[in-house]
């Protein structure tokens, strides 16, 4: 191959990759009570197939228990962690925190760090009612922004104090962002069904500090 010049393919052409739509002006604001609120962003990823298969092939996935009244049970969903330190799976997940942080700084006022990870294998797999108040959104406003990868599942969320629930679909390559007091007066969920569903991957966001 010495002193072969590179010449760009139909294949290279082709295999361009997964890619990230604009943010500005293409995210639907939901204002909830309380100073809560959802950006939503369908088909923000496209190409999102490589992403997924990436992630199921190449996430350390764990299975976790956990104690809930005396009993250990299994938490229904496999889990990973990525600390802000270590390498994301796909080089599409650093450009997605990168373009979220540059998006969201003057809002934030301080980058996503972290990513949390969850792969739901079918629609047995949940997640139940809860705000991600571990860390400083127990008592400060925050963000937590998804994208969700597979098969597409609802996420639900309901004011602590009661009242009707909300429902966002998030399907392969959505994006949905909450952030104000999301987590502290409002909790959400992805609950289990009994349709046939294939797995699905959500990638969750956070500032340093914030589960
Ligand atoms: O599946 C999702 O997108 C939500 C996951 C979630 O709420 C969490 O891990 O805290
Ligand atoms: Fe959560």
């Amino acid at each position: 191959m010495t002193g072969a010049t590179y010449q760009p393919s139909m294949l290279d052409l082709t295999a361009a990759g997964p890619s990230l739509s604009p943010l500005a002006g293409r995210l639907r604001r939901h204002p909830l009570s309380h100073g809560a609120w959802v950006d939503h962003l369908p088909g923000w990823v496209t190409g999102s197939d490589e992403v997924f298969d990436v992630l199921l092939r190449d996430v350390p996935w764990r299975a976790e228990r956990r104690t809930m009244y005396d009993a250990e049970v299994d938490v229904p969903r496999l889990l990973c962690w990525y600390a802000g330190h270590r390498p994301l799976p796909h080089p599409l997940l650093s450009e997605a925190r990168a373009a979220l942080t540059r998006h969201y700084a003057p809002e934030l006022g301080e980058p996503f760090v972290t990513a949390g990870m969850c792969l739901y294998r079918s629609g047995r797999d949940s997640v139940a009612w809860h705000g991600d108040t571990q860390g400083r959104s127990a008592h400060t406003d925050t963000m937590v922004a998804i994208v969700s990868f597979g098969s597409p599942r609802p996420l639900l969320l309901r004011p602590r104090g009661g009242g009707d629930s909300l429902r966002f679909p998030l399907g392969h390559g959505d994006l949905v962002v909450m952030g104000g007091s999301c987590q502290r007066t409002w909790e959400h969920a992805v609950p289990k069904t009994s349709r046939p569903v294939g797995p699905r991957v959500s990638v969750q966001f956070r500032p340093a500090g914030v589960a």
